[in-house]
């Protein structure tokens, strides 16, 4: 049985269709990217799988469980885990802190004004922080960051869960080559550490190629093309898709730069 199971989804927005029967699977131990061009639906299936959008239709199964009628919280005690953007709302805390609140929220821990988050599940949160390389960074204060660094923050937070499955959405945007790269490998480590399942848009073609186990392609809100690298780059729907939005498919020559 998949992981993740996605039959018929579908999402009306008034007489807009965002997501139209949309079928696909996600396997533990995989990363999976969802692409498509801008308004293909790709952040309306993410938020349905998440709850915070609810279906018009179909279904979203989490090994076997339905997941369409369930609220944000159960989905993601069940499993089901988002990278947080943390750049405008905890900035003021330390790297560990912020892994702390995360986890604080997993454990639905009400935040005592007499306790000092510091002292809160500080020990799970460094272990998180050990396993994105941050652990000799906890206590600075967040806002110190370089933006790569920021990132991986994010993912510790990620992980507060212990997710079976991880949303990232445009994991790598504004980041610079070398930074992209390096997220996307310590991504594919942990999803294969933690037999963990990835599902990630992105819109760097560069980031899909060479980290995605797999693809699926949004146009329209229809899934049009779903395999490895080698199938999508060749497929002729998706070179149709791209076709003037200045992503390109060809192949790399040798020493290109990712
Ligand atoms: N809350 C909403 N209300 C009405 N229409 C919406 C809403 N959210 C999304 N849409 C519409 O649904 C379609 C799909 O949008 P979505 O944001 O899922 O696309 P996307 O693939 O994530 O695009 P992008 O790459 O630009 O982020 C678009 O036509 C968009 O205008």
């Amino acid at each position: 049985m998949s992981l993740l199971e996605v039959r018929n989804l579908r999402k009306a927005f008034g007489g807009n269709i965002a997501v139209d029967g949309v079928n696909f699977d996600l396997h533990a131990g995989e990363l999976l990217a969802l692409i498509g061009p801008n308004g293909a639906g790709k952040t309306t299936t993410f938020n349905m799988v998440n709850g915070q959008l609810r279906a018009t239709a179909g279904s979203i199964k989490l090994n076997g469980t339905e997941l369409t009628r369930l609220p944000p919280r159960e989905i993601a005690y069940l499993g089901v885990g988002r990278t947080f953007q943390i750049a405008a709302t905890f900035a003021s805390l330390t790297v560990v802190e912020n892994v702390q609140m995360a986890l604080l929220a997993h454990n639905r821990k009400v935040y005592s004004f007499w306790k000092p988050a510091a002292a809160y599940y500080r020990e799970k949160a460094m272990a998180l922080l050990a396993q994105v390389g941050m652990d000799s960074q906890a206590d600075r204060a967040s806002s110190e960051l370089a933006y790569g660094d920021v990132k991986r923050v994010e993912l510790a937070m990620g992980l507060a869960n212990d997710p079976k499955l991880l949303l990232m959405d445009e994991p790598t945007a504004g980041m610079a080559p070398k930074e992209r790269n390096d997220l996307m490998a310590l991504t594919k480590k942990l999803v294969v550490d933690r037999n963990m399942a990835v599902l990630f848009t992105e819109h760097s073609m560069d980031v899909v190629f060479a980290y995605a186990d797999r693809m699926i392609v949004l146009a329209r809100g229809q899934l049009i093309a779903e395999g490895s690298a080698e199938e999508i780059r060749n497929h002729p729907k998706v070179q149709e898709v791209y076709f003037g939005t200045g992503k390109t498919f060809e192949k790399k020559t040798a020493g290109a730069q990712a």
